[in-house]
Order: C-alpha cells, then structure tokens, then sequence
C-alpha cells in the first residue's frame, strides 16, 4: 500500500499572508534536505505537507523531523476514500506491531462528502480489526495503540502513532541574521536557537590561519553543516582575521586585547550584516561565564555598531547549553580540541570592566578601516548544505 510522511506544522496563531509565508519557506526548506534523496518530492494540500516514501523511510523521518516549523509526523498509508481500503490499510498498521494489545480507532473527517460520520467509520474499522486479528481486544480510554483515520480531500491517512518534531518557526520567515560563529559549544546552539523562531543564519567565522589551523576551520565549516539540517542550507562567510590580530597585539595594552578584537569582530560583522542584507548579529555570549562577557565588556562590544544584537544564551547555564549542544548533535564537533583564535590571543589578565574612553584610545592608532577592507578582501564564502 501506498505510504507517505503526514507533516504536521504551524504555530496556532499563524494567519493568512503570514501563514502563507510560513509554508512557502517551510516547503523550500524541505526541499533543501531532501535534495540529495532523488526519489522524494514534498506535496502541499489543505495546510499539511506529504512527503511519499518510497524505500528510505527511515533517512526521509530523521531528515524531515529536525526542519524548524514542523510540530510532528506520522507515516501513514494512503488510500482512496472506500471502506474496503481503509479497513485494509487499518489492518495493516496493526499487523505491524509484533504483540497483540488494546486498541482505538479514531477518526476525523475533515472532507465532508465522505458519507459516513466519524463515530461510524471508527465502529466498522474497528469490528473488521477484532475480526481478523488475534490477540487485540479494544480499550476506548488507555489503549496501547489507537489507529488514526482522517478522510481528507485529497486522501485517506491511516496511521498511529504521532513522532513529534522540534516545532519553531520556518527558517528565513522571520528575517536574516549574521551568526558569529566559533568553533566552540555555545555558538552553535544560539544560531540553532535563532533558526528555531525562523532566522535564516549568515555564519561568519573568524580565522586565524596560520595561527589556527586548517582543521579548525573544517571544524567551524562542519557546525555550519550539523545546523544547516535544521533549515536547509547556510552560507559561511570565512573571514581572515589574521592581520588583525597581529596589528591589536603589536599596537594594543595586552589588557584590552580582546575587547579591541571583538570590537573589530562585532565591525566586520556589521558589514557583513549590511551586504546580506541581516538585520540582526547572533552571538554565543552568556553573562557572566568568561571576563570578555561582563556586562560593562558587552557595552563597550557593542558600542561599535547599532543593528541589534541577539545572544539567545545570555541567561543560560553551562549545564544548559551543553545538553542543547548534545541534542542538537553539535557537542562531540565542538570538543573536537582545535585551537580558535580568541583562545591563542588571550591576555593573562583581560580587563574584566572596561571603559569605553581608554578602550577608544588605546585602539586609536590602529587604521581601522584599512585592517577592515583587508580582512574582507581575503575572506571566503562556502555555502554549506547538510550532509
Ligand atoms: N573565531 C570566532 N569566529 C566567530 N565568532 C566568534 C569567534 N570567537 C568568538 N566568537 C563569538 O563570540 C562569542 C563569545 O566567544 P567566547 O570565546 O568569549 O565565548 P564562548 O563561551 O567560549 O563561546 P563559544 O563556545 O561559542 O566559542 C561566541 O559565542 C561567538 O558568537
């Protein structure tokens, strides 16, 4: 029999042009990944989504499940608004579990041309089922399994069971956000937190090369990768921050090295953010967990631009982020123990509270923007496609 993968989406307040947005963005990212299963295609009707599975059911669920905007699954089978054929199809989900149980049926039916009410269909499905199997006997209030019906304009879906999704919005429906992403834990948690309420991430890693290596930018370009399989794709801007970081130690009081490279950081990103046309940084920051995150480091930091500046993991715990990290497949890359350039540049006693006059100062006699037009003319983009 025929079987296809019921997309549930949709956040209940979602209305007209904004739902439409919703499932134009939420069609192209399913789209994105499933591209390299030739076989499949994505189908819209009456506000659910199909995905016909033809011999990979498993590789399509693990692919679909992780896309933001998707509340939950179901793989059911499909068939032509008759009897005979959903008493089958019933039969045949049932047949798939091992042991006899309790059961219900329930039915919806949205499609009202079908002759027969709900209840009635539920108690025909449900004789043909006592009838022809051994071991199942019916429970209306506790089953183990209850066989879902729904009589639908386009088809029938005969399922159980529902697998639940990460839910969100679609990613790219609420805009467009520049990522700073590092090679380390928090990073990629924010923009997986960001891409949950629909943000389509920009990455930008900064990069070091030859004081970081090669393999740490593989490292920052497989994140990139793990969380693209949440929304589709992400494009990573790769940006060569080494003359920087030579120009701040050679010209900056070692207690201001950071704050002076996050400034050039937060910089860069804010073109970058212009030239994608962002209206957001994202950022990994949480107040308090290192010196460069103090609140008075954070207004200084963001002195140097005006587009907002998100950091989804300010009030999170450590513990916290990492069981995200874990959930989310980014942790075992992220410990991965190559080198980012923050680390190697950090001074042995950072200003914990800096003020924005001697911070100002002190980087005065750097030529900003020259450095900033020559990191940017030396930088790369890869764009990034989950696996
Ligand atoms: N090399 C880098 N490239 C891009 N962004 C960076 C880089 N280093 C730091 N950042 C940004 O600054 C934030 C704070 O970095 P910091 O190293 O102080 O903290 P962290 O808690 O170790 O963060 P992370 O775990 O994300 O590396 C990061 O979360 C990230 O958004």
């Amino acid at each position: 029999m025929e079987q296809t993968l019921l997309i549930r989406f949709g956040e209940i307040s979602l209305k007209g042009k904004n739902r439409r947005e919703f499932e134009r963005k939420l069609l192209k990212n399913l789209k994105n990944v499933l591209g390299g299963i030739a076989s499949n295609r994505v189908e819209t009707a009456y506000g659910r989504m199909y995905v016909p599975i033809k011999d990979d059911v498993d590789t399509v669920i693990q692919r679909v499940r992780k896309v933001f905007g998707i509340v939950s699954v179901s793989v059911a089978a499909v068939t032509l608004q008759d009897l005979a054929q959903i008493k089958q199809a019933a039969l045949e989900q049932l047949e798939g579990y091992a042991d006899g149980g309790t059961f219900k049926v329930e039915t919806k039916r949205p499609d009202k041309r079908f002759p027969m009410q709900s209840p009635e269909i539920s108690k025909e499905v449900g004789a043909h089922l006592l009838d022809n199997t051994t071991g199942w006997s019916v429970d209306v209030h506790q089953p183990d399994v209850t066989v879902m019906v729904e009589v639908r304009r386009e088809g029938v879906y005969v399922y159980t069971g529902k697998i639940p999704c990460n839910g969100g919005l679609p990613v790219g429906s609420t805009g467009r956000g520049v990522l700073l992403l590092s090679g380390g834990i928090d990073s990629p948690v924010a923009g997986w937190l960001g891409m949950k309420r629909g943000l389509e991430i920009v990455g930008l890693h900064f990069h070091s090369f030859p004081f970081t290596s090669e393999r740490s930018k593989e490292k920052v370009i497989d994140l990139a990768r793990i969380i693209s399989a949440y929304g589709g794709r992400v494009k990573l801007h790769i940006n060569h921050f080494t003359d920087i970081q030579k120009a701040i130690r050679q010209n900056c009081p070692e207690e201001f090295y950071v704050t002076i490279m996050r400034r050039m950081m937060f910089r860069i990103a804010d073109r970058i953010a212009k030239e994608e046309g962002a209206l957001a940084l994202v950022t990994g920051e949480n107040l308090g967990q290192v010196a460069s995150q103090t609140l008075e480091s954070m207004g200084v930091i963001n002195e140097v631009t005006k587009i907002p500046v998100l950091r989804p993991l300010v009030t999170f715990d450590k513990q916290e982020i990492m069981d995200y990290a874990r959930q989310i497949d980014t942790y075992e890359t992220s410990i991965l123990p190559y080198e980012d350039c923050c680390t190697l540049f950090m001074p042995k006693h950072p200003a914990t509270r800096p003020k924005l006059g001697p911070v100002q100062k002190a980087e005065s006699v750097l030529d900003i923007e020259a450095l900033i037009q020559g990191s940017l003319e030396k930088s790369e983009v890869v764009i990034v496609k989950p696996d």
